[in-house]
């Protein structure tokens, strides 16, 4: 027994390390050997920076996995993330899939996902974010939020908080109309708590479990009565669980629609994602049902919140920095140029007037490049054969890219780890390189859907902060980094070596430059 055990072992030791069609690419050993030596920088939340790490020393192509390979260059991306590409996304999307249903996100297969997509499409266009109801609805949480910034001066200290109220506020709108629009800016106690499960750092090693042991972290949680006493300290995170409150709210948004939508279509508001989705089921025979309608909105919704917050909150802090002033001063200089007649009474300028100002524009690409909200690999299956960058690839083997490493390569991007808004406004041979590499929303069929909503969001808030306000960093903050989790991950600055909590910046009003709310 022992000597076929020993024998079957280091077979399977020769195999994964000499003799598979994956042994010849580069990568370290132990990597190659067992999936669980990567599953350890998962669980240390260093996954990320461990890929990174290993491209740095040993090239663009490398082993991370028995069966996964990890690639960093233009032609891996042109062939993996490319439009029409064939590649799927793996099972690992399947932790997010809502009320235990597959959405637009999650699918595997390229053609359930095109079909989906197709139906949503034009609602998410740059032209319905900066023109039209949807932008004003923009603007107005922009003026919200602009108001909350005078009515709750405490809360100019605590912009972690106030830019989440304002992406919920603004994704609920877009997602659900009046049947799930949340008010967290202006004030709803109950939709400000919705935040609350999301801050709890143990989300990440939920994350952790659902990836590596899905069911039986599922049965951890389904446990009821004394099962459930009994399995409580296992839990890797105490109920309720991310995101629980927000799911909820939109289970009942959607139960609320629908209850409307049987009764009288006509009279339903539709203009939102929730009706699009209805009135393509009525129009095509029923293809969906209502747990797909419920999962799809749901995950536009958790989609759409950490992801333009996280994105606004490195923003401004990065440009709160005494380093980073003169940035903030040219920013300042383009946004006050917006005419008045392009602004509402409050000042808060439209997504159409935001929309073409260049070095707005580059800060936006250099916060994304430096601080990308969704850092981490996006890994893809392909059900055949194929060469990538010279190494043949066998089916189903995961090969994955990371926004983190491309953003990272010292040879495009010059001292990568520095904030530099103006490398966007440079040569413009460079320019048109860099921009190869930046990968934030990523790219081809799977390409982020809300782009063009969190760009409006992004451009439209951000200029009516700076035509108004100053930011500094508080003091007693300046060496400290702000972080954001990003599934197992936590991701901050790198250069600094304590980490922020969230309230870390004050604000100046520009016109009364003496001025200072409480912080
Ligand atoms: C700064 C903001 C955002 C960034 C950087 C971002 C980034 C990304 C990335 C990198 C992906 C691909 C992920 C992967 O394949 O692993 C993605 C997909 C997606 N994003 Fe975004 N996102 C942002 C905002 C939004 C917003 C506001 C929404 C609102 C609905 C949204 C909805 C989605 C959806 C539904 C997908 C899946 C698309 C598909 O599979 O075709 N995102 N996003």
């Amino acid at each position: 027994m022992f000597v076929a055990t020993s024998a079957f072992l280091a077979y399977h030791v020769l195999h994964r390390t000499i003799l598979c069609t994956l042994a010849k690419i580069p990568g370290p050993r132990i990597f190659a050997l067992t999936s669980w030596r990567l599953a350890i920088e998962d669980f240390k939340g260093s996954r990320t920076r461990k890929i990174q790490e290993i491209h740095v020393k040993y090239g663009p192509v490398v082993r991370i996995g028995p069966r996964e390979v990890s690639f960093n260059s233009l032609s891996a991306l042109r062939k993996i993330y490319g439009a029409g590409s064939g590649f799927e996304r793996t099972d690992f999307y399947r932790m997010f899939d809502v009320y235990g249903k597959e959405n637009m996100f999650t699918f595997g297969p390229v053609q359930q996902h095109a079909e989906r997509k197709k139906m949503l499409s034009h609602a998410y266009s740059k032209s319905s974010m900066i023109k039209g109801e949807q932008a004003a609805m923009i603007q107005d949480k922009a003026r919200q939020y602009m108001q909350l910034l005078e009515s709750e001066p405490g809360s100019t200290s605590e912009m972690f908080s106030t830019l989440h109220f304002f992406s919920l506020d603004a994704i609920t709108d877009f997602v659900y109309g009046k049947y799930g629009s949340t008010q967290a800016v202006s004030g709803s106690q109950g939709d400000r708590a919705l935040l609350n499960d999301i801050l709890d750092p143990a989300r990440r090693k939920l994350s952790w479990f659902a990836v590596h042991f899905p069911a039986f972290t599922k049965w951890l949680y389904t446990r009821v009565n004394l099962m459930e006493r009994l399995v409580k300290p296992l839990l890797p995170m105490k109920k309720p669980l991310t995101y629980t409150g927000i799911r909820t709210h939109a289970l009942q948004a959607w139960q609320q629609f629908y209850r409307e939508a049987k009764q009288n279509w006509s009279k339903c508001t539709s203009n939102h994602v929730m009706g699009l989705l209805w009135s393509h089921h009525k129009n095509q025979g029923g293809s969906l049902d209502d747990l797909d309608i419920a999962s799809e909105c749901a995950d536009h919704l958790l989609a759409g919140i950490d992801t333009t917050s996280d994105t606004l909150m490195f923003l401004t802090w990065a440009l709160s920095l005494t380093r980073n002033r003169r940035f903030q001063d040219k920013l300042a200089e383009e946004v006050s140029s917006i005419s008045e007649e392009a602004c509402d009474d409050f000042g808060v300028p439209t997504p159409e007037a935001c929309a073409s100002l260049p070095y707005l524009d580059a800060i936006i690409k250099e916060t994304l490049r430096v601080y990308a909200p969704l850092p981490a690999s996006e890994p893809r299956v392909l059900r055949q054969d194929i060469n990538i960058d010279g190494y043949m690839i066998p089916a189903d083997t995961v090969v994955s890219m990371e926004p983190y490493s491309l953003h990272r390569n010292a040879e495009i991007f010059e001292e990568p780890l520095e904030f530099n808004p103006d490398r966007w406004l440079g040569d413009g041979k460079k320019v048109a390189e860099m921009k190869k590499w930046w990968w934030a929303f990523s790219s081809g069929g799977r390409m982020c859907i809300g782009m063009h909503l969190a760009m409006a969001e992004m451009t439209t808030l951000v200029s009516a902060i700076y035509r108004k306000y100053i930011t500094n960093v508080r003091p007693g903050s300046e060496n400290k980094t702000p972080a954001i989790t990003s599934r197992f991950e936590m991701f901050y600055d790198e250069s600094f070596e304590e980490i922020e909590d969230s309230s870390f910046k004050e604000i100046r009003s520009r016109d009364v430059s003496d001025y200072k709310y409480s912080v």
